[in-house]
């Protein structure tokens, strides 16, 4: 199953992009179902970034003081969704963006970008771009681990300017999220993280809750967080 720009009617204005997304993990695609002319580099994309993230991870935990498997052990790489990006020449570029700002509602994302630049991170209340360095991975810290790790590590606001480079700017994408349909109960900043001096600073939540917000929002930043926030 594959869809395309699910955020085009949800966003006040069009964003200068199209992309493909494809379900690789739990649920995965029949392979004849992901489009021919990209199904060998999306399954074995699928297969590397889903090792880079699992490494990633692991680092991530022992940053933490946390067990290695901490992460893995959430299922956060078993949710595993492919999204690969199209952002074409914008003949008017300063009346839109690639992408609107949002934070990743996930665990962790890998990201993969061409030569051509557009991608900005918030630092403070600066854009600042994530300049395009060949051969090098970009790595986003989503919601959903910024509520567990209690605030550790920061999901990160970033957008995409629409480009004005006559040859498209293209990224592919992994998202590492929690799986839907596994498990139950309730989620929250993880006990090990929390103690006298580091109380907790959100309040456990529900999958439930976490996806119905995932579903009714289009793109936005941190509307979980704000709303989970103690
Ligand atoms: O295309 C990019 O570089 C960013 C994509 C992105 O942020 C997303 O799909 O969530
Ligand atoms: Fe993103």
């Amino acid at each position: 199953m594959w869809t395309s720009n699910n955020d085009l009617y949800r966003s006040k204005a069009a964003s200068w992009h199209d992309y493909l997304q494809v379900w690789m993990s739990p649920e995965k695609s029949e392979e004849e179902d992901i489009p021919e002319i990209c199904r060998r580099e999306a399954l074995a994309w699928d297969f590397h970034a889903q090792m880079v993230g699992e490494e990633v991870m692991a680092l991530l935990c022992e940053g933490l003081g946390l067990e290695a498997g901490k992460f893995k052990e959430l299922t956060f790489s078993e949710s595993r969704l492919f999204v690969g990006t199209c952002y074409p020449s914008c003949p008017q570029p300063d009346l839109t963006l690639g992408l609107n700002p949002h934070t990743d509602p996930g665990a962790l994302t890998v990201l993969l970008q061409n030569q051509v630049p557009g991608l900005q991170v918030k630092h403070g209340d600066q854009w600042v771009n994530v300049k395009p360095l060949h051969g090098a991975l970009t790595i986003n810290i989503g919601d959903f681990l910024q509520i567990i790790t209690n605030g550790e590590y920061n999901s990160v606001q970033h957008r995409v300017l629409a480009t004005t480079w006559e040859e498209p700017r293209i990224s592919i994408v992994m998202f590492l999220n929690v799986v839907k349909w596994k498990g139950s109960g309730s989620y929250g900043p993880l006990p090990e993280l929390i103690s006298a001096e580091k109380p907790a600073v959100y309040r456990e939540f529900t999958k439930e809750e976490y996806f119905d917000n995932f579903y009714s929002k289009g793109l936005d930043c941190k509307s979980l967080i704000d709303k989970l926030k103690l």
